[in-house]
């Protein structure tokens, strides 16, 4: 069967689900024909502070272990406090093994908002995310068969080793490998070299102060007792890679394909992005393994103002939301009677829609043998899965009827979804100040000259919009390193970026057939910043920025429903919250 790109068991035992190449890839050549879907993930951290979750002890949001720093992708400013953000795809479902990663994820992703949905006209606004398309690529000659490997970094190895134990590091191998030489062929052979060669033994083992064998990463890059002989022939490296390889009849059985989308604008109107049919889909197929993140108390989306919470800290009060739900409820499976979410975080499902009519693939639980799917999980009460650390829960997407090429892939989120979708549309205002409302991207496109504060008194901007000093332009450039230190001020507002600070523009003039400005830049961290004088900036020095809290998906009216799992598949364990 022809397919790029298979989800099934790792070939790293105990880690759950890997992705595999299913023909060559050549260096540079694009993976999947759709990225990552981008869901960010706002002020979460402001949950551990709400005393109701500290009364439960131990708050668990096993999404925080597959999540990416929203620096990454310029999304740090969007709240109060941390962001982090689902990269549903390559970014958390591929595995990582850094001396052989053969991935290369992109670091960021594309902003559109598509059919020009705008928030004074549309219920859709804010209700699926702007950010998508977060393209992997091969960084290396990929084969068919071969594990495909993303890098997470060392530094996320070594901060878990508590929870994974010691896992080989960036070259763990070859110095494995080096050390099974000095044993074998050196030592051993008792050369003459033998002082030089026990020091440097003595400095791998001893002189390590924290060195403790059995939580080595390089030690555990050594191969099975009974592979030494292989070792010594082919050498460690390729004799891990031909491990790390899955046969084409092993995946058309035990894996399912991640390749039969593609991305585009979703045939429904105004329902944003959509996955469609790149080949001919056969009935009764499972045509999109979807790996499953539990959420057993779905009140960890809920979302609030940061400063909201403090201010409930003090008072004691338990926390009532004040700004609706989470962006990822949309993308959640659930049911009306139970406190359980399932979030998928493979690739694609998250761009499957909506329709009762034209609905042509079902979800059914995943085969076991195909998927890191356990069914005893079905039987346990959601309470159970609080300590449960890793995922353990996957279903599939089954065609209904043959699939055309190029169809869009349309799943019924059920009754209550459709009820509610309905009732959002028909009683749907727009927020007061929508019709003055114009994105940071939006801005950022139109070539007019910058208003100076001055102007903004009678002429302001949206109020949603900051204008920030971008420091790469600093980096890049310099005619106005002339710079003179004017005071300090307190900040107000943080651009969230180490690498952006607030300003204020000054004056305009003309410069050699352009505008140029002359600024007051904030630099520093929290509170008071050291306020500098620029001059003869350009525009591209400049960009808009979304103040926090504003962009469409913390709109009060913008749509909330997780996507409802049939009855007749929801375990009745999992119900615990009778209506
Ligand atoms: C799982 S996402 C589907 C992908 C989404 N279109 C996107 O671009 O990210 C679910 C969200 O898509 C939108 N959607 C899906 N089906 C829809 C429909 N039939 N009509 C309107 N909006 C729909 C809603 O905003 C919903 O909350």
């Amino acid at each position: 069967m022809e397919c790029g790109v298979w989800v099934g068991l790792s070939t790293l035992p105990g880690t759950g689900i890997g992705m595999f190449a299913g023909k060559d890839f050549r260096k540079g050549e694009t993976l999947l024909d759709y990225g990552d879907h981008i869901i960010p993930i706002v002020d979460i951290s402001s949950k551990f502070q709400n005393p109701k979750d500290i009364d439960r002890s131990e708050v668990s949001f096993l999404w925080t272990e597959y999540t990416w720093n929203a620096d990454y992708f310029g999304m740090s400013r969007m709240g109060m406090d941390a962001v982090e953000v689902a990269s549903a795809g390559f970014g958390a479902a591929a595995n990582s093994f850094m001396d052989f990663v053969n991935v290369k994820e992109e670091d960021t992703a594309k902003y559109t908002v598509p059919d020009n949905i705008h928030r004074s006209r549309d219920p859709e606004a804010g209700a699926f995310t702007y950010h998508h398309s977060r393209g992997s690529f091969a960084n290396d000659h990929i084969r068919a068969g071969q594990e495909l490997f993303v890098s997470y970094g060392d530094k996320w190895f070594k901060g878990r080793k508590k929870l994974i134990g010691p896992v080989p590091i960036t070259k763990d191998h070859v110095k494995a490998e080096n050390l099974h030489v000095i044993f074998q062929h050196k030592l051993l052979n008792r050369r003459p070299k033998l002082k030089a060669i026990l020091e440097e033994m003595w400095h791998i083992f001893v002189g390590d102060p924290e060195f403790n064998p059995w939580e080595s990463s390089l030690l555990a890059a050594l191969p099975e007792k009974d592979e030494y002989d292989l070792m010594e022939q082919i050498g460690l490296i390729e004799l891990k890679r031909r491990k790390m390889v899955r046969s084409q009849e092993w995946l058309e059985e035990h894996a399912v394909c991640a390749d039969n989308f593609y991305f585009g604008v979703s045939s429904i109107p105004k329902a944003g992005h959509g996955a469609f049919a790149k080949r001919k889909l056969k009935a009764g197929t499972a045509i999109l393994p979807v790996p499953l993140i539990h959420i057993p108390d779905r009140s960890i989306l809920e979302m609030y103002h940061p400063s909201g919470v403090r201010e409930k800290n003090r008072q004691n009060k338990t926390s009532i939301p004040e700004k609706g739900q989470q962006l990822l409820v949309n993308y959640c499976l659930g049911h009306a009677n139970s406190t359980m979410l399932l979030s998928p975080y493979g690739p694609a499902f998250n761009l499957i829609n909506h329709n009762q009519t034209r609905v042509n693939v079902k979800l059914q639980w995943a085969l076991p043998k195909r998927s890191n799917h356990f069914p005893e999980m079905l039987e346990k009460d959601p309470s159970y899965f609080s300590d449960i650390k890793s995922a353990k829960l996957a279903m599939e997407v089954v065609a209904l009827r043959d699939i055309e090429p190029d169809e869009e892939i349309l799943l019924d989120y059920g009754e209550e979804w459709e009820a509610a979708w309905q009732n959002h549309v028909q009683t749907w205002n727009p927020v007061p100040d929508a019709h003055d409302y114009v994105s940071a991207a939006e801005m950022n496109k139109r070539p007019e000259r910058l208003r100076t504060e001055f102007e903004q008194i009678y002429d302001p901007y949206p109020s949603n919009l900051a204008i920030v000093f971008k420091e790469s332009y600093e980096h890049n450039m310099g005619p106005y390193r002339d710079t003179k230190e004017i005071g300090h001020k307190n900040v107000k507002f943080s651009t969230g970026d180490s690498n952006k600070h607030t300003c204020e523009i000054l004056s305009a003039k003309p410069l050699y057939k352009r505008t140029v400005y002359t600024a007051v830049l904030g630099i520093g961290g929290e509170g008071a910043e050291e306020m500098v004088l620029l001059e003869n900036l350009p525009r591209e020095a400049f960009e808009f920025q979304d103040r926090p809290h504003t962009e469409d998906l913390f709109l009060p009216n913008a749509f909330r429903h997780d996507i409802r799992i049939p009855d007749e598949m929801f375990p009745e364990a999992w119900k615990n919250n009778m209506q």
